[in-house]
């Protein structure tokens, strides 16, 4: 695998699998890497003849008093597994890269709406970040596919969006979330967690097959299914961002009409701040 840091060391890496005719997956993240990232890059193997991945932890979708700071950085460890899992090239910009003339620039790429619900309403400004530097990578590596986790289903929904309003000739594909045995998904962030505050957060997975049962049975009162949850989550110790039924393609407020439905959970265990989602059903019952 050949690791590359700057714009034009990889524009010129592009050109070379472009010009032998090689179509390129791509795998964007923020490293800390974890068997769900795993997942997107076996994924993304089986889509294209090269897959690039990218490790950048990126300012512009940390708010003010985030962790951007002590976001963990294992650049070493990922590289290996990357490797070892056939990766071709990975992309490991540093901010100034990314940014040259500072995080205050005149474009940004936002998909309004959706951005302000859910994450984004204690997230103001994270989605705008994560939109503009998504589509900047697109612009370099120029995928033909490129691999998103479902963990992250309002981002996965906003840059499917972005995609087809921009009309970028990308295919987006989601990939199931990978979880611990214990049924909390996987993420960079559960390293802040003490091994009791894991446990804690299983509750997050069990209110999701709680609501996906009471569904499956016939129960559509999302608003009392949405009290039973919070106050569930709330009586494990956790503190609840949001609790919400939402349509799960255009990831507006679920209503009786919805063709099908996600259920969003947020939650604050301490400081970390945790997501999960389960889809309910993809068709009226
Ligand atoms: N458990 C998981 N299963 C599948 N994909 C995942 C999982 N966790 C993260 N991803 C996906 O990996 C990509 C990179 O995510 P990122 O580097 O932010 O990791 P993360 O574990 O989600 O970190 P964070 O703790 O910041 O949420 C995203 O597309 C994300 O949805
Ligand atoms: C897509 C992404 C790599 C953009 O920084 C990030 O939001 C993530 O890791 O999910
Ligand atoms: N996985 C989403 C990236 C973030 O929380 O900033």
């Amino acid at each position: 695998m050949q690791t590359v840091q700057t714009v034009e060391t990889l524009r010129s890496q592009v050109k070379t699998f472009k010009q032998a005719g090689k179509s390129i997956a791509f795998v964007p993240t923020m490293g800390n890497l974890h068997t769900g990232h795993l997942e997107l890059v076996k994924v993304a193997k089986t889509k294209a003849d090269v897959v690039i991945a990218s490790i950048f932890v990126n300012p512009m979708q940390f708010g003010a008093n985030e962790d951007l700071d002590s976001y963990p950085r294992t650049l070493e460890e990922d590289s290996q597994a990357l490797a070892e899992l056939g990766v071709n090239l990975l992309f490991t910009p540093t901010p100034e890269i990314m940014y040259p003339k500072g995080l205050a620039v005149q474009t940004f790429v936002e998909v309004p709406n959706v951005s302000a619900l859910y994450c984004g309403q204690s997230r103001p400004v994270h989605f705008r970040g994560v939109t503009t530097i998504v589509n900047k990578l697109f612009n370099l590596v120029q995928p033909d596919v490129a691999c998103f986790g479902e963990k992250d289903f309002q981002q996965l929904s906003l840059i499917k969006t972005m995609v087809e309003d921009l009309s970028l000739p990308i295919e987006i594909i989601g990939v199931p979330t990978k979880r611990e045995s214990s049924g909390l998904a996987k993420s960079s962030r559960n390293g802040y967690l003490t091994e009791v505050q894991k446990q804690q957060a299983t509750v997050l997975y069990q209110s999701l097959t709680l609501a996906k049962a009471e569904v499956d049975q016939g129960n559509l009162n999302f608003a009392a299914l949405k009290a039973q949850i919070q106050q569930k989550i709330e009586t494990a110790g956790l503190v609840v961002d949001y609790v919400e039924f939402a349509d799960a393609k255009s990831l507006q407020p679920a209503t009786e009409d919805s063709e099908s439905v996600v259920l969003l959970l947020a939650a604050y265990l301490g400081k970390t701040r945790l997501i999960d989602n389960q889809v309910l059903f993809t068709k009226k019952p």
